[in-house]
């Protein structure tokens, strides 16, 4: 794992992302962070932190300008930014910007700073769903599918100093306020019935950051969800 090139963290000020983003900074990688609302606990943290609302094509230019301004390369990037909106078509264009649009153009318009590195990475994170649907989360599911396409083409663009991978998590972190039933009826989905938190995504990607020879694959971690048949 590189010591010196900085590592880009969408979504790092709370929940899965500010868990990875303090265990890469407690492994000496340092790490841009991007958030939109509230930094919040990355106030604390040594790091270098951008508020963007990646839904937003003009902010994402303006990151990408301040990006080469200040970095010569990058180690990579993990766009973990995401909702877990309802369906709509007004929550589908969101997800579609946020999900698919924003890793597009931030891929392309830092490709050349990933290229500049003796090694880089770029780890979508997706979701298990992907590959199933979602009958209650259908534009979520689709624009995560979306994703994991990225991870195809760009693995091909890219190879071979960037590597690139889909993480595809089942449950991780319940959202506050999930009542007892649901808790209780998600993880029954999976024959590994705990919520494992941020664990599974941290572990992956720092498992990414030092192997060798992946790139273009998907690595899930969903508790084995895809067993239980008959249960959705
Ligand atoms: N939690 C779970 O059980 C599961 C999660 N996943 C995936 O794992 C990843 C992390 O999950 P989790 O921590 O629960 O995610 P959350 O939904 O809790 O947080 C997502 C992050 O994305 C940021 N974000 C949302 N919209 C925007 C935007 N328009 N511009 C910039 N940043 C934005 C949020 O920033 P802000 O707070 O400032 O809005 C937040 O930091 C996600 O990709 C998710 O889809 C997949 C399966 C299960
Ligand atoms: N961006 C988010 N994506 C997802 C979340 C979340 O909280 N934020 N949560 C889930 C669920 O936990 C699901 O995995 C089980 O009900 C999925 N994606």
């Amino acid at each position: 794992m590189s010591a010196t090139l900085p590592l880009l963290v969408t979504g790092a000020n709370r929940r899965v992302g500010l868990a990875l983003t303090r265990r890469l900074l407690a492994e000496d990688q340092p790490v841009i962070a991007v958030y939109r609302d509230d930094p919040g606990p990355l106030r604390d943290l040594e790091l270098e932190a951008y508020q963007v609302d990646l839904t937003e094509e003009a902010q994402r230019d303006t990151l990408l300008q301040q990006l080469h301004e200040r970095h010569p390369a990058l180690r990579g990037i993990v766009h973990n930014a995401s909702v877990w909106a309802e369906d709509g078509l007004d929550n589908l264009r969101l997800l579609y910007r946020l999900h698919l649009e924003a890793p597009y153009h931030l891929n392309l318009g830092l490709q050349d700073l990933l290229l500049a590195a003796p090694r880089a990475d770029i780890i979508h994170i997706g979701d298990d769903s992907a590959t199933r649907g979602s009958r209650n989360h259908i534009g979520y599911a689709a624009t995560k599918a979306a994703l994991h396409n990225l991870t195809l083409s760009f693995a091909e663009a890219l190879a071979p100093t960037v590597r690139v991978n889909t993480i595809a998590p089942g449950l991780l972190i319940f959202k506050e306020g999930a009542d007892e039933a649901y808790r209780q009826a998600t993880l029954d989905k999976a024959l590994l019935d705990f919520e494992p938190g941020a664990d599974p995504i941290v572990d992956t990607v720092l498992y990414l950051l030092s192997t060798q020879y992946a790139t273009g694959s998907t690595f899930t971690v969903n508790g084995g969800r895809h067993l239980r048949h008959g249960r959705r």
